[in-house]
């Protein structure tokens, strides 16, 4: 059997996903895309604190082991922060490297950058993680709205939030109880203000405004606001109206201007992201073609955001079938 080895930077709660699902799912790997996968490098910023770590790869906080591995063809990136997640990236996309990543702070700061980095370099960029979880929003829009002109976009982009909503309206919870389970179940950021601020949909929105309008609006200019001033009573008080209060991110063209916003939002039962709860996440495409299309799935959490990334790697090696860059970065079972 050929193989692929790759570096995964980060074992937090997205990195053990993607640790586990790859070793859980070798076998379909193997099958479906004719290599295995061997995690030859593992980065981490503590390493004394993977001290049980049982697998076979490296296990390091020095990131030049990874570029120093001419073998290592793809390289995972889910760490914290714009830096030094750019770098990394930036120097593997350089190596030759192909990336993966699920950090939307860093992306939505330098995506464009990055993409364009590796389009002069002929390696790729998989970014599914960083919007919406689990949602394969970001292959559906590149692939499968191809014709279609996006004029609006609608959605819940944060789990953390709407699970933290939904706790508080079912289970009657204060915020900073349904934040800690948040935290507990591995659905919030290492900085939880990102969360119930509103950065982190912002960070999200942004992404899906560049890959739709090849562009994003002025930063400032986009209303942002978090969940953390609603109460247990604003929630109440509209449940008794029969409305829920979502937190919602949303963007449109109007005269050739992005307007966009993220904020909290009281909806009525007739709207189609009034049944999104718990930790899901959902969008509302409009197409001038096809009009209206609602995606909805787990939008945070370990195995949602793996099985983002390693669909983005399947989609890698597939790309890389046949092309003269295959026999560099696949090793042959003889090697
Ligand atoms: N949790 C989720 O549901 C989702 C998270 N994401 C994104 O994925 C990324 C990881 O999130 P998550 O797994 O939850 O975070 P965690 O805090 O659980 O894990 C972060 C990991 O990154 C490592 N790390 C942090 N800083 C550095 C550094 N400077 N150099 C090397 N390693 C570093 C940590 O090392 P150590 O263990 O040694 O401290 C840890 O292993 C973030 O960018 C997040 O926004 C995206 C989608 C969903
Ligand atoms: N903290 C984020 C994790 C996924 O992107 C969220 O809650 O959505």
């Amino acid at each position: 059997m050929n193989k692929i080895q790759v570096a995964l930077l980060g074992l937090g709660t997205v990195g053990k996903g993607v640790y586990h699902h790859l070793h859980t799912h070798q076998r379909i790997i193997e099958r479906e895309l004719g290599v295995s996968i061997e995690i030859a490098v593992i980065v981490v910023k503590h390493p004394e604190k993977h001290h049980d770590f049982a697998g076979e790869a490296i296990l390091t906080s020095n990131f030049q082991v990874v570029l120093d591995n001419p073998k290592i063809a793809i390289v995972f990136e889910a760490i914290i922060g714009k830096e030094p997640a750019f770098t990394y990236l930036t120097k593997s996309i350089q190596a030759g490297k192909h990336v993966i990543t699920a950090n939307k702070e860093m992306f939505a700061y330098h995506g464009n950058e990055l993409v364009k980095l590796a389009n002069a370099n002929h390696v790729r960029v998989g970014y599914e993680a960083t919007t919406a979880g689990g949602i394969p929003i970001i292959q559906t829009l590149k692939q499968l709205f191809q014709v279609n002109q996006i004029r609006k976009i609608t959605g819940i982009l944060n789990g953390t939030s709407n699970y933290i909503l939904t706790e508080m309206r079912e289970n009657r919870l204060s915020l900073d109880e349904a934040l800690q389970q948040a935290q507990y179940l591995g659905y919030a950021e290492e900085d939880p203000t990102n969360d119930i601020e509103g950065y982190d949909a912002f960070y999200k929105l942004m992404i899906l405004c560049q890959l739709l309008y090849d562009r994003q609006p002025e930063w400032t200019s986009v209303k942002r606001r978090g969940i953390s001033a609603i109460t247990l009573e604003d929630i109440l008080a509209q449940y008794s109206q029969g409305k829920r209060i979502k937190h919602l991110a949303s963007v449109e063209i109007i005269d050739n201007q992005i307007e966009a916003s993220v904020e909290p939002v009281a909806l009525a039962s007739n709207h189609p992201l009034f049944a999104i709860e718990g930790v899901d996440n959902a969008i509302v495409l409009e197409g001038d073609i096809v009009g209206k299309v609602t995606l909805s799935g787990p939008g945070a959490g370990s195995f949602p955001t793996a099985s983002a990334m390693i669909e983005d790697l399947a989609i890698i090696i597939r790309s890389l079938k046949g092309s003269n860059e295959a026999s560099r970065l696949i090793e042959s079972a003889s090697n």
